[in-house]
């Protein structure tokens, strides 16, 4: 699947061969922890290999559709245990070429095994209802029909999961997918896709096109033998591609930002809510949608929580994802790397007061690399930049309140509504927390960032088309109800 030169150029995949683009034009993928390191090239696509690819799909469809559920299940078996084999060597790449440390890109590869063995499993189960119908004679119920093609855009800080959480229930019920991977993790999505080659999944049923997100992200959306698209990154992009889709009168499925609240109340254990929020908020680098960035605590527990998280956050080592004794790699790019610096000095200008952190970090063995300090401020105000935009980086913001009420109201008081976690250990604050809280996921006692896969993930405002993806929830996206009426 690789042309061999100095480093290898990885090409598209398209009705089951790997193809070089008719550009003839490729870029290449540069590890974040040592700018210099080609980890290989990609292809920069053209809008006729798009259309190669979703032709591909919308021949192969019928044919795959017409399978029953559990031979397209054991495809996903095939590839969940393909996968599994290359789990060491799929993680390397995703931490050399995105940065996250190699624990958690294990832990992230076996994540895409599981979540296709869920889904593989999942065509073996009921679909739909028996409805009684007035006339006595007749028998009435639903099943699913899938939509057709389905165009799949997804980000660079999950690489392998989120590919495989669309792509997996996608295909079990029954469309075909055109994959445009984020180009910053190219190479580890080829890596994902020969997965699914090795496995002899039928030709054309899934497809992989890379190149820029205005040709072939938005050139998916608008290509009229698209029928579904599903999309996770920014919301300035997913707004234009459910404008794209809306536009064409088919189905699209949006997640994007958060600017996740932890609460943490007088009552707290407060070690449990400093270890969370360290995990939260600065795990992946502060990478994830579910990432917390705005830390909002009571003022009885104020000084004494800030204290213990201030020595934690001292503790946490920064350099390259691939030695272990590293806790946080860097940011994915140098692109990010200067947005997270520039909300950093917005944070300074608005009076935020900076009490960790703030740099990029300069050690002879990260000078090469996108490295940013753990960075810690207070006296933040829900007013402030720092309080409002998503920064995808390792910055948390602590905000100071008198009542479990203020806080509340200070975690609802965003755009956003992904998810949310509070730490006390009464149960009305729970159950207050739980009626109240504008999120899509909230945790009690727990991290901000725990998404399980068998249970519906998405978010409320701004943050989702107001869809749900992962475990059964996805159904409602990848199928349309048919209601059917016999006699
Ligand atoms: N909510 C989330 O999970 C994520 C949020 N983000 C946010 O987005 C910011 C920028 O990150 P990016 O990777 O640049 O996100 P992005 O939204 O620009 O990219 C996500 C995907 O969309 C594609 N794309 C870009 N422009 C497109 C267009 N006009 N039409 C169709 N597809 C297009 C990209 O190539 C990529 O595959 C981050 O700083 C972060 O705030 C980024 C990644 C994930
Ligand atoms: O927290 C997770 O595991 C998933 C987060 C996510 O979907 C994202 O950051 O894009």
């Amino acid at each position: 699947m690789t042309t061999e030169t100095k480093t290898k150029t990885y090409l598209n995949y398209i009705n089951g061969e790997w193809i070089a683009s008719d550009s003839g034009k490729t870029a290449e993928s540069l590890n974040p922890s040592r700018n210099a390191e080609v980890l290989g090239s990609y292809q920069l696509s053209s809008a006729n290999d798009l259309d190669e690819a979703v032709v591909a799909a919308s021949q192969s469809q019928k044919g795959w559709r017409k399978l029953s559920g559990s031979t397209r299940g054991d495809y996903l078996f095939k590839v969940a245990a393909v996968m599994e084999e290359r789990l060491e060597s799929i993680a390397e790449t995703m931490t050399k070429e995105m940065g996250k440390t190699f624990a958690e890109a294990k832990g992230e590869t076996a994540r895409g095994v599981a979540i296709l063995r869920y889904y593989a499993g999942e065509g073996m189960r009921s679909v739909g209802d028996v409805i009684p119908s007035s006339d006595s004679e007749a028998l009435m119920f639903t099943t699913r029909a899938p939509l057709g093609v389905v165009g799949v855009i997804t980000p660079w800080n999950f690489p392998v999961a989120i590919p495989i959480w669309k792509i997996s229930p996608a295909l079990i019920y029954g469309n075909t997918v055109v994959i445009k991977p984020a180009s910053d993790t190219a190479v580890t999505c080829a890596k994902v896709i020969e997965c699914f080659h090795d496995a002899g999944l039928p030709k054309g049923v899934i497809n992989m096109v890379t190149g820029s997100g205005s040709v072939i992200g938005q050139g998916l959306a608008e290509h009229h033998k698209v029928d579904g698209i599903t999309f996770t990154g920014s919301n300035n992009v997913g707004k234009k591609i459910g404008s794209a889709a809306l536009n064409r009168g088919i189905k699209y499925q949006l997640e994007m930002g958060g600017k996740n609240p932890v609460i943490v109340t007088d009552d707290a254990d407060l070690d449990l809510a400093v270890d969370a929020t360290i995990s939260g908020g600065l795990k992946s680098t502060g990478q994830k949608c579910t990432a917390t960035s705005r830390v909002i605590v009571q003022s009885g527990v104020y000084d004494e929580f800030r204290e213990k998280l201030l020595k934690k956050v001292a503790e946490i080592t920064v350099g390259s994802g691939m030695e272990e004794s590293n806790w946080m790699g860097p940011v994915v790019s140098e692109g990010q790397l200067e947005n997270v610096l520039s909300y950093i000095e917005k944070g300074k200008k608005e009076g935020a007061k900076l009490i960790f952190g703030g740099k990029r970090v300069s050690t002879p063995d990260t000078t090469n690399g996108y490295f940013v300090e753990p960075t810690v401020f207070e006296e933040v105000s829900t007013n402030m930049i720092i309080a409002k935009e998503e920064i995808f980086g390792p910055v948390l913001a602590l905000m100071k309140v008198d009542t479990v009420e203020e806080a509340l109201e200070m975690a609802n008081d965003s755009e956003y509504g992904l998810s949310a976690s509070i730490f006390t250990t009464k149960v009305r604050n729970m159950l207050e927390f739980i009626n109240e809280m504008d999120a899509g996921l909230v945790r009690i006692n727990a991290e901000s960032a725990g998404v399980e896969l068998q249970a519906p993930f998405g978010g409320m405002k701004q943050s989702s088309s107001h869809s749900r993806e992962q475990g059964r929830a996805a159904i409602e996206f990848y199928t349309s109800i048919k209601t059917v009426f016999v006699k």
